[in-house]
């Protein structure tokens, strides 16, 4: 049954977000079971999870690919997390002076309410507050060639002199991050019937795209009540997402195809993989970028870190053959990856407007 086919046979109606084990790929026979879970996954619901299967996975991931260095160090985590914390408890005058308006490439701060991913269903905007990092060099480079490379996201990254522990955690959790990339990239391309190798000559750059989100009390300095989301429905501009959510907080929901809404509760060790839309463009939705929101009911203050991937921003997205067939006919056209992602980043914070 060719990919175009099978994805006519099923239907979106999970009720659960399966967890792949990643270590399995260190054996070519692992990859292709794996791929063939990823596909899966990926044509039943768009969203899963990378673990270990066992319960300390996350050490058990930091092993297995530590080995290849792609492991991310609990160590890591905690020093981004600590960042995060100090640098957003910074006064918003402090913050504000990064705004993403001032800067290009959309680089910089993000404050409550800035934008509106959703703009259908509520005219308040997102209730989180963020900072967007893109590729950076830990130790600064003169000649950033992939940053000088990024075409239409192009713009150097700002820091906060203010939190000067924050560069280097987040750049460091940046360059762990793009390393599971690197390892799901040839298993995607597996799952998709394609060489392990397509996607290596279009994400030479690393076309990913990191936000540091902080989902703030509702403490009556803001405008907002118990519907407003944290973010609101959508799915995401890139081919996949690696999203690290706070332990022991739910907030993040995906919708199936009954429109009900499903908990993706942070499992210890894990990270939450999810498609996105370049994805869907790239399979003609045979892999399908599931739409998803935060809405942090917890009582707690929230912190999570997606990493958008995606194809190098020159590169053109237009469906893989293999996606295509006289029933499943072509539904996008071409479009090259930076113009897609700007315009939606466009939308995105125009939609509070
Ligand atoms: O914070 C989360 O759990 C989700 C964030 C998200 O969906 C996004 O930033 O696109
Ligand atoms: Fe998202």
């Amino acid at each position: 049954m060719s990919l175009a086919d099978s994805a006519a046979a099923v239907d979106g109606a999970f009720t659960s977000i399966p967890i792949i084990d990643l270590s399995k790929r260190t054996t070519p026979e692992g990859r292709i079971a794996l791929a063939q879970e990823i596909r899966d996954a990926c044509m039943k619901v768009g969203f899963f999870y990378s673990a270990h299967s066992d319960h300390n996975a996350f050490h058990l991931i930091q092993f297995i690919l530590a080995v290849k260095n792609h492991g991310i160090p609990p160590e890591c985590l905690n020093k981004v997390l600590a960042a995060m914390k100090e640098y957003f408890a910074l006064d918003s005058e402090t913050k504000l002076k990064l705004h993403h308006n001032n800067y290009s490439g959309f680089k910089g701060y993000s404050p409550p309410l800035d934008a509106n991913i959703d703009p259908t269903n509520n005219t308040k905007g997102d209730f989180h507050e963020g900072f967007r990092v893109g590729w950076e060099e830990i130790k600064a480079k003169d000649n950033d060639e992939k940053r000088a490379n990024d075409g239409a996201m192009a713009g150097a990254n700002v820091w906060p002199s203010e939190c000067p522990r924050f560069r280097e955690a987040c750049l460091e959790y940046y360059h762990e991050a793009v390393g599971i990339g690197k390892v799901l990239y040839p298993l995607f391309a597996l799952a998709l019937n394609l060489p392990e190798t397509f996607f290596d000559d279009k994400t030479k750059n690393s076309a990913a795209i990191m936000r540091a989100l902080h989902y703030p009390l509702q403490d009556g300095q803001f405008d907002v009540d118990d519907d407003t989301p944290g973010i609101g429905a959508h799915t995401d501009f890139k081919c996949f997402t690696i999203l690290w959510q706070q332990p022991g907080i739910t907030a993040l929901q995906v919708r199936n195809s009954e429109n009900r809404w499903i908990d993706a509760v942070p499992i210890d060790g894990t990270l939450v993989i999810n498609i996105g839309d370049q994805l869907a463009l790239w399979t003609n939705d045979v892999f399908k970028s599931t739409i998803h929101r935060a809405m942090n009911k917890s009582g707690q203050e929230r912190y999570s870190i997606p990493m958008f991937f995606g194809t190098d921003y020159h590169v053109n997205i237009e469906p893989i053959p293999s996606c295509v067939s006289e029933d499943r006919l072509s539904k996008y056209s071409p479009i090259t990856a930076g113009e897609y992602v700007n315009q939606r980043l466009k939308n995105m914070y125009q939609g509070t407007q």
